[in-house]
């Protein structure tokens, strides 16, 4: 029986990824969503000048806790603002716990987001039909909820790792596809739940993870901070 005093946890997604979204809400959660006006390529060389070269699952977890911390920063302000702006007490709405996501493709000891062009796009799938690559999707938390509503005031992330088996594909099917655009909406130039789902021969690892956000490992992010996921249907 979960405590009725405290407020059910709310989940806000720091992303603008349709797949993301619709993922949380296939799994019963309904996120509010920001989106971080984050210079991805700046976070990344100041994180290599810092720490050296990045494998990619920590690349992916950097610019996820750097979405997450810039909403969250945000939302901070936004709130402080509120609270200055008026003396009324009322009954304040609980923070949320703010997610943000990153993913990358591995491949052959290259590391691909989106591609820039139809051109990268056909010469990504050209280089990899037939071959097995790595989908890494970073997952950042940060707990923003008042210490009374169960608020942790932690910060935390993992990556999911899903190893991605792609068909052997014919240039005209390589054509085709890329022609559709799909490709040049997702990293690695891919889907698994679109068009892309035929060029995907097998998985090994979380599904949800390719498409976006991993959500076991998001409910067990939140159990380290004492949230179960169930608690999110509320
Ligand atoms: N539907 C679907 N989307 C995928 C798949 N693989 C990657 N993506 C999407 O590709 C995008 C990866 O780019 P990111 O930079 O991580 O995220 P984004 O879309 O730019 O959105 P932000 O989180 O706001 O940065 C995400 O929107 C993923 O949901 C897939 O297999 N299926």
């Amino acid at each position: 029986m979960s405590d009725t005093s405290t407020p059910a946890p709310r989940l806000l997604l720091a992303s603008q990824s349709p797949a993301r979204l619709a993922t949380l809400r296939s799994a019963g959660v309904t996120p509010e969503v920001r989106v971080s006006g984050l210079d991805e390529d700046a976070v990344l060389d100041a994180a290599t000048a810092r720490f050296g070269a990045l494998d990619p699952a920590d690349a992916v977890l950097v610019l996820a806790q750097a979405k997450a911390e810039e909403v969250a920063q945000v939302l901070t302000r936004e709130a402080r603002e509120r609270d200055e702006a008026s003396d009324a007490v009322g009954p304040e709405e609980s923070a949320p716990i703010v997610v943000g996501c990153d993913s990358m493709l591995e491949l052959a000891g290259e590391v691909y987001g989106k591609p820039k062009d139809a051109d990268e796009a056909t010469a990504r799938w050209r280089a990899m039909r037939g071959r097995s690559g790595v989908l890494h999707t970073g997952h950042w938390l940060v707990d923003l909820r008042d210490p009374q509503d169960g608020g942790s005031g932690a910060t935390l992330g993992a990556t999911s790792s899903t190893t991605i088996h792609f068909a052997d594909v014919t240039d005209a099917e390589i054509a085709a596809y890329v022609a559709t655009g799909e490709p040049l909406a997702v990293a690695g130039a891919f889907t698994v739940d679109g068009l892309g789902g035929a060029f995907v021969e097998s998985i090994e690892g979380d599904h949800h993870g390719v498409v976006g956000i991993s959500l076991p490992l998001v409910r067990e992010l939140l159990g380290e901070i004492d949230v179960a996921w169930t608690d999110l249907w509320a």
